[in-house]
């Protein structure tokens, strides 16, 4: 977590940090905060900012400092130093001095250094890593040891992993609240998604480093590759290139691939952990291969402007953004991520022909489409819609299953700022 500043002043210069403080507060609550004791609780008194207090630095405060500093947590030290005055704690204080030294970190012992440093901050890009080390069969350890190296020499890196009890979309709102410059997400398509829902509509740019079984949002976009695509992504972020795209909501919660019921909700149901530890994304192929022939039909329900249709349905996607090889998705070829509009694939259980006809009532409000290789498969676009089922089937969001029908998605333009290669 390279992204703390540390504070201390001693007693005759608190004062003057504490108008530091109020000069560059937009500045430092982007950042964590740590201080010693007095001048941390003078801090608190005076502002709003969070911040962590430690010992006072007769008892320790200095040296708690300097071992944060040795941790590499720190990015920046502004320790305003009372020239005039021996502190019984002096051999503290030339440790701190000397590890900040040691791991080359910017060090203010004045005002005048102070606001040099303030002002370098002021220039420096924020970014906090949202990163589910549970994801995907790689090393998680040696993943986030190689996003560090690559990324923090070119901007201030705040790490945060998810835990069982801390979700990424709550780390999320949280990097969001600190002001980040951007947001960066590790993990496979859940996390990205559920950091993508609280990201979308607030306009700060997410970076993708993909690191799950499937990783279709990252393939739908581009941004990933089979050799090295940690270090792909992570140059990617560095070159700064950015794309606008749509996302949607399902059920309120946040969608930026597809929403499944029938053959594709089953077909995630089945490729369990287990399977996909063992297999990769083979596991999601081989589950299809097993359900193909147990998928059961069931009446569905497709609400579009008030206009309902029922018919027989084995599967049904309904998708914002969709790789190539998410075959179920892409009736009529691309899904194209920024056109404002859901692709809503329907497999039937009557003739093509038949569907369309069912589905006629739809065209006001829907583009229909076809693709003739494909039989019983009907593609329509549309901004919004409602789905049941009888029986009430699975619903798979973002490669969750989340709950069974019935639907309601609604697609967010322009939702996400997405860094992209090209
Ligand atoms: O003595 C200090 C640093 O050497 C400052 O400590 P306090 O913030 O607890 O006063």
């Amino acid at each position: 977590m390279a992204c703390t500043i540390a504070l201390i002043a001693h007693d005759r210069q608190k004062d003057e940090m504490v108008s530091f403080v109020n000069r560059h507060l937009p500045v430092l609550s982007r950042y964590r905060l740590i201080a010693t004791g007095t001048t941390g609780k003078r801090i608190q008194a005076a502002s709003d900012l969070e911040i962590k207090i430690l010992e006072p630095g007769m008892l320790g405060g200095d040296a708690q400092i300097a071992a944060e500093v040795v941790a590499k947590n720190v990015v920046a030290v502004i320790f305003l130093i009372d020239p005039l005055y021996a502190q019984p704690h002096e051999p503290d204080i030339e440790a701190l001095l000397r590890v900040c030294n040691l791991q080359n970190v910017p060090l203010a012992t004045n005002l005048a250094t102070a606001e040099a440093i303030a002002e370098s901050l002021a220039n420096s890009v924020t970014a906090h890593l949202i990163f589910n080390p549970v994801s995907g069969q790689g090393n998680a350890e040696q993943d986030l040891n190689l996003i560090r190296e690559l990324l923090e020499p070119h901007l201030h890196l705040e790490v945060h992993q998810t835990t069982p009890d801390i979700s990424p979309e709550e780390l999320a709102k949280n990097a969001i609240a600190s002001a980040a410059d951007m947001i960066i997400v590790s993990g496979g398509d859940g996390t990205v998604s559920a950091v993508a829902g609280a990201v979308m509509e607030t306009s700060i740019p997410l970076g993708i480093i993909p690191r799950g079984t499937a990783n279709a949002f990252a393939m739908a976009l581009g941004i990933t590759q089979q050799i090295n695509p940690i270090r792909r992504a992570c140059e990617i972020i560095l070159a700064g290139k950015t794309r606008v795209v749509d996302a949607a909501r399902c059920n309120g919660s946040p969608l930026i691939l597809l929403a499944g019921i029938g053959f594709e909700a089953e077909t995630v149901a089945r490729a369990d952990r287990e399977a996909k530890n063992r297999w990769g994304s083979l596991a999601y192929i081989m589950a299809g291969w097993q359900q193909l022939d147990q998928q059961i039909l069931f009446d569905a329900e497709i609400e579009i402007d008030r206009s309902t249709q029922k018919f027989q349905a084995g599967a049904i996607t309904v998708a914002n953004a969709a790789p190539l090889t998410s075959i179920l998705a892409q009736g009529t070829g691309k899904v194209v991520a920024d056109d404002g509009l859901l692709d809503v694939t329907i497999a039937t259980a009557e003739t093509k022909l038949q569907a369309v006809v069912t589905l006629l009532g739809m065209l006001e409000s829907a583009l229909i489409k076809t693709n003739n290789e494909i039989n019983n498969v009907v593609h329509l676009q549309t901004k919004k819609l409602k789905i049941s089922a009888n029986p009430p089937q699975k619903v798979v969001l973002d490669g969750e299953i989340i709950g069974t029908t019935p639907l309601e998605i609604e697609s967010v333009p322009q939702a996400l700022t997405v860094f992209v290669l090209e």
